[in-house]
């Protein structure tokens, strides 16, 4: 059995009481409560630096002996009824300078306003006594236990997702540990709230929504000076970064620094899902500007008011980003790459591939996940994969990803050259299917995607001339799969494969219902964005969620705990089979191709070791010796929620 600390490099390194201003294990006694703090970045969590300067401990002298006798007839001065303005921050008028002091009284007051060490009423009496929470709570204990109870049917009680996004990010910010552990025994509840569809609007309406920044926000102002910026991030160990530059968020398009939920999402399901512990994930925004008119034109907008760089100055910001975060975090920090729009996302990943360890989520992540259903849906509809024939509609990061990790398991499977297996493998684009004719004038990314084949406009006479077993739409584009696309995939195929995997809903090429009751309940279907269950002629139908989500949790998990230093095709294979092998007869028999969310850890730590087992063989892992069991090793990294007796 492995125990926790055989995984210290992963467990939580905040421990109650060991911070400077935060709990009572640093006070004497109750008689000497006060540290004065100014509110700069600084090693300690809290963004509180404790001074020790002459001036400084004068003035903690002062915090500390309020009744001493004041120096000056300034400090004699009290405001009726008030306390003493000592600092004249009150007084200052608006041109003059104050330098924002806080008194931090080492009470129960801080520790129930850090979301890291909060419990809310769970704190015990022992704990209440020892940390000076007297009086700061209502005298009833409960357990966190009875705490998940009573927010679900907080979040519940909310008719609008918005408004139960806008809850959870509220726990968030007042509770951690609850949070997540609310978010893990609900998870098939709550995904849908804290990531897509609902947090596509959240992103939408990020700016007016949010009372507090979350994440690190890094903007061209900050050029030259990205290295100050990362280490005014209170958390200096970090595992992992999702990095967006919000312009493609989702399928909704450019929205600048409102993007920002996408890596506050995403690394809240690395923690709930992957057990990354949160105070190891940095969610990034890069704001080179927008090109969304409508943000450009809102007073109220967030970001920067000027279109998006590109070109040199872009690429430089994005390089200066990516030397600081290898300079102030080394080697084995995971950058995720997210939502950024394709023109930049080849680029970034071949750029960076061989110097950092990085992931695009989009491209790399999605098509794991995508081989890993398709791998399950074989079962269903027989064959291997080089007998099947794949049509994409939409062939960007998520297509040509997909279709890239297609022909190189069926390569190996066959030891057919990639060359070969590619033909049986045709996407369409907005100008059409992708054919030879074309090959001048395509994005790089598209040109192996290129076959001998007449033009062809429309996805339905695609369908009609390629005869394809599987269509997968990864086009951003709504209601694209029309009733005449699903019902020629149904005249061809007695057990179509239809993969809808646009995010959000709204973008989702048909719907589930579509998809079964257009293709007489034949269709094997799953969508990025969850359909709840369909009822077609008495049957109910059960759809699954194609969404990387399945994947990029436990592939960082298994990437972290190996220390390895760089992706390599192979793992995201091995995380796919991974994924693929936890599909029981059970699901099956229901017709899905995904387990469901429900095991998500149990799945995740399943790919993290397969994912370090393949970095070991590749000589890529560098935590040596290599863990005996790895899906152990990868459970007792997790972290886990539940709260932390404080002493
Ligand atoms: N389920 C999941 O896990 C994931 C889902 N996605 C979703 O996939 C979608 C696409 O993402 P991504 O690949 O990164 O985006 P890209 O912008 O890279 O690619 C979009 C592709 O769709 C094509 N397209 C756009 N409109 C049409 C149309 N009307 N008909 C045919 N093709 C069209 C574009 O054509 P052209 O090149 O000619 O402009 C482009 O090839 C998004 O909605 C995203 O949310 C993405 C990642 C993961
Ligand atoms: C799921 C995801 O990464 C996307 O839709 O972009
Ligand atoms: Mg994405």
């Amino acid at each position: 059995m492995i125990s926790s600390s055989s995984c210290s490099f992963l467990s939580n390194s905040a421990v109650a009481g060991s911070r400077s201003i935060c709990g009572g294990a640093q006070r004497k006694g109750p008689s000497s409560p006060f540290r004065v703090v100014c509110l700069a970045p600084s090693n300690d969590r809290s963004g509180s630096v404790v001074l020790d300067s002459p001036a400084a401990v004068k003035k903690e002298q002062i915090r500390n002996e309020p009744t001493s006798v004041p120096d000056t007839a300034e400090e004699e001065q009290v405001s009726a009824g008030g306390p003493r303005d000592v600092y004249g921050e009150d007084r200052a008028t608006e041109d003059q300078f104050v330098t924002p002091w806080n008194v931090s009284v080492a009470s129960g007051y801080t520790l129930l306003r850090d979301p890291h060490f909060n419990k809310g009423l769970a704190f015990t009496e022992k704990e209440r006594d020892a940390h000076y929470l007297r009086g700061l709570l209502p005298p009833t204990v409960i357990s966190q236990e009875t705490q998940v109870k009573k927010m679900i049917q907080h979040v519940r009680q909310y008719q609008v997702p918005l408004q139960k996004y806008m809850a959870m990010m509220d726990l968030q910010e007042r509770n951690e540990r609850l949070f997540y552990k609310l978010l893990i025994e609900h998870v098939e509840e709550l995904l849908p709230v804290v990531y897509t569809p609902t947090v596509g609007e959240a992103c939408q309406k990020y700016g007016s929504i949010f009372m507090r920044p979350q994440g690190l926000y890094i903007s061209l102002k900050e050029k030259g000076r990205i290295l100050e910026v990362l280490r005014n991030w209170p958390e200096k160990n970090i595992q992992v970064i999702v990095v967006t530059d919000g312009e493609r968020i989702l399928g909704l398009g450019d929205l600048g620094c409102q993007g920002m939920g996408i890596p506050v999402g995403k690394l809240s399901l690395y923690t709930a899902l992957g057990g990354v512990r949160p105070s190891a994930c940095l969610p990034i925004t890069i704001d080179v500007g927008t090109n969304n008119e409508s943000l450009l034109n809102d007073e109220l907008y967030i970001g920067l008011k000027q279109r998006r760089a590109t070109g040199q100055e872009y690429a430089e910001l994005m390089h200066e980003f990516m030397t600081a975060v290898k300079q102030n975090y080394g080697e084995k920090v995971l950058i995720q790459f997210e939502d950024f729009a394709n023109h930049n996302a080849f680029d970034l990943l071949e750029k960076y591939r061989s110097t950092h360890l990085v992931f695009n989520d989009d491209i790399q992540g999605t098509a794991s996940v995508v081989l890993a259903g398709l791998v399950a849906a074989l079962k269903l509809v027989g064959g291997n994969l080089a007998d099947h024939r794949f049509l994409f509609l939409g062939a960007g990061e998520a297509g040509t990803g997909i279709a890239e990790l297609i022909a190189l398991e069926t390569s190996k499977q066959t030891n057919a050259p990639l060359e070969e297996v590619r033909k049986n493998i045709w996407l369409v684009d907005s100008k059409g299917l992708i054919v030879n004719s074309r090959k001048e004038s395509l994005q790089h990314f598209k040109k192996p995607w290129a076959h001998d084949h007449e033009p062809v406009h429309r996805l339905v006479d695609a369908v009609n001339k390629i005869k394809p077993t599987v269509l997968i739409g990864t086009s951003g584009q709504g209601r694209t799969f029309t009733k005449e696309v699903i019902e020629a995939m149904a005249s061809i195929n007695e057990k179509p494969i239809i993969l809808s995997l646009s995010n959000p809903t709204s973008q989702s090429e048909c719907t589930a219902e579509e998809a079964y009751k257009w293709s007489q309940g034949r269709a094997i279907f799953a969508s990025g964005s969850p359909f709840p269950p369909v009822e077609y002629e008495g049957k109910v139908f059960v759809p699954g969620q194609a969404n990387n989500a399945y994947i990029f949790p436990g592939f960082g998990l298994g990437l972290i705990m190996s220390g390895t230093i760089r992706v390599h095709d192979d793992l995201l294979l091995a995380a796919s089979e991974a994924l693929a092998a936890q599909v029981s007869e059970e699901n099956f028999e229901k017709g899905l191709i995904y387990p469901p969310f429900t095991n998500i850890r149990k799945i995740s730590a399943h790919i993290a070791a397969s994912v370090a087992a393949k970095a070991y063989e590749l000589g890529l892992a560098t935590r040596l010796p290599q863990p005996k069991d790895l899906v152990k090793f990868a459970e007792s990294c997790m972290y886990t929620p539940a709260y932390r007796s404080y002493r």
